[in-house]
């Protein structure tokens, strides 16, 4: 009886909804159209890269925390970091790794994990955390086919053939064995708890997304058309896959944009069209690409421009046809003379952010799903220890991975001019929070 007339009064709408989230509880950033919402408010990104977090977390918590108060204090609220690295012989890799073998992951990097979470959601900023990488840096892709296809961990600093590198990695994604371990790492990140909070990471809305890889790309530029069919279904899988273990937060794909799609914009979209993929995601390198010579900046620096302009807009475009929002979530620029030495100047740099900034927080003040950015990368205290300004273990750990000189792209404690740069955008993008 009691059963009938509960449904009598759901049916006649005398029963209230539940009630919408308190106010005091952050929410799980969602997708609105094309844009973020989070605690009822469009929300933007003002981000770095900092994708060393975990291991400030396990090895360093005092500079951990003065670089999270840094960072917070020039209007940073997400940070875009590495979950695990993969043990590999590779020279340019971090070490330590967190996945010693394969379902052996070092628990003290994953509670710098959560210790990074658990003080990140006190300074109410988001995480964006990348479960793989394509790139050797953190061992990565290369490194599970040598567990599981037995060929060599190809470290591209040492055979100078990224062509290779890059057709050779994308078999990751057909390779069951390696699949089936990123799985296990994928599943132990997400049904984790955070030993700091207690919370579940599942459950945890200090994590704004899980990205399925730092810069996934479908192969080489000349890719087939198999390949990038294959990468598109990776895509869809893994997404869907995450998606059925975590229904909370934000799945995306960790893209480049066009340079990472083998310049296919049908590729970039099809890979984006997941209903499992919520936002898109784009990078911005203008020397890595070889648009400019920071020898040569002022014979270089148009077509730059030119070039950076157009790839800024365009991927704003195709969110705006996709209907989903985008995250420029890495751009940089090296110091000038592109000297690595802390004492150089960054005008070169500080005039290329202006332009990122004037074209990411001008379009998202106008209203476009472009919902911010995160600059490459969050040096802080970190010092380049060496002479010739390579990573060895033991030294600090800064915003350039092992395989890049350290100070290439870094930005430091020290760099008054970008931070203020920075965290004067970073306003206004906070500005629309409030509307
Ligand atoms: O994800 C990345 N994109 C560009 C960075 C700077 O070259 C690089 O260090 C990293 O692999």
């Amino acid at each position: 009886k009691m059963i009938a007339l509960a449904a009598s009064l759901l049916m006649m709408g005398a029963v209230a909804t539940a009630p919408a989230a308190s106010a005091a509880a952050p929410e799980f950033v969602a997708v609105k159209k094309t844009q973020f919402t989070r605690n009822g408010h469009p929300y933007y990104i003002a981000g770095a890269n900092f994708w060393y977090g975990a291991y400030l977390g396990a090895n360093d918590r005092p500079r951990l925390l003065k670089e999270l108060d840094t960072m917070k204090a020039m209007g940073i609220n997400n940070l875009r970091v590495l979950a695990v690295s993969e043990k590999t012989d590779m020279k340019s890799a971090v070490r330590p790794a967190t996945t010693s073998a394969p379902g052996k992951y070092d628990e003290r990097l994953l509670a710098g994990m959560d210790y990074l979470l658990a003080e990140m959601a006190k300074r109410d900023m988001t995480a964006v955390i990348y479960l793989n990488n394509f790139w050797q840096w953190s061992g990565g892709m290369t490194q599970y086919l040598n567990w599981f296809a037995g060929t060599p961990a190809l470290d591209p600093n040492v055979t100078k053939d990224y062509e290779t590198y890059m057709r050779e990695t994308a078999r990751f994604y057909t390779n069951e064995k390696a699949q089936a371990e990123y799985r296990n790492v994928i599943r132990t990140f997400i049904n984790r708890k955070n030993t700091v909070t207690g919370k579940p990471y599942a459950g945890d809305p200090v994590i704004m997304s899980w990205q399925l890889a730092n810069e996934p790309r479908p192969g080489n530029a000349s890719s087939t058309p198999e390949e990038k069919a294959v990468y598109v279904k990776w895509i869809a899988d893994t997404a869907a896959y995450i998606r059925g273990l975590d229904r909370n937060h934000l799945v995306s794909t960790g893209s480049e944009g066009l340079a990472g799609s083998a310049h296919d914009a049908e590729l970039f979209e099809k890979a984006h069209a997941s209903k499992d993929v919520d936002y898109l995601t784009y990078h911005l390198w203008p020397k890595n690409w070889g648009w400019i010579d920071s020898k040569r900046v002022d014979a270089t620096w148009n077509g730059a421009l030119e070039k950076s302009s157009h790839y800024l807009n365009v991927h704003i475009d195709y969110a705006k046809k996709m209907g989903k929002p985008i995250v420029l979530e890495e751009f940089g620029m090296d110091r000038d003379g592109a000297s690595f030495d802390i004492k150089a100047p960054t005008t070169v740099r500080d005039r290329f952010y202006k332009v990122v900034f004037d074209v990411v927080v001008g379009r998202a003040e106008q209203g476009d799903p472009i919902a911010g950015f995160n600059f490459w990368a969050w040096g802080g205290a970190g010092r380049a220890a060496n002479a010739d300004y390579w990573w060895k273990e033991g030294n600090d750990l800064m915003g350039d991975p092992p395989q890049e000189e350290q100070g290439l792209y870094s930005v430091f404690d020290t760099d008054k001019s970008t931070i203020a740069l920075i965290r004067g955008y970073a306003d206004r993008l906070h500005a629309l929070e409030r509307k």
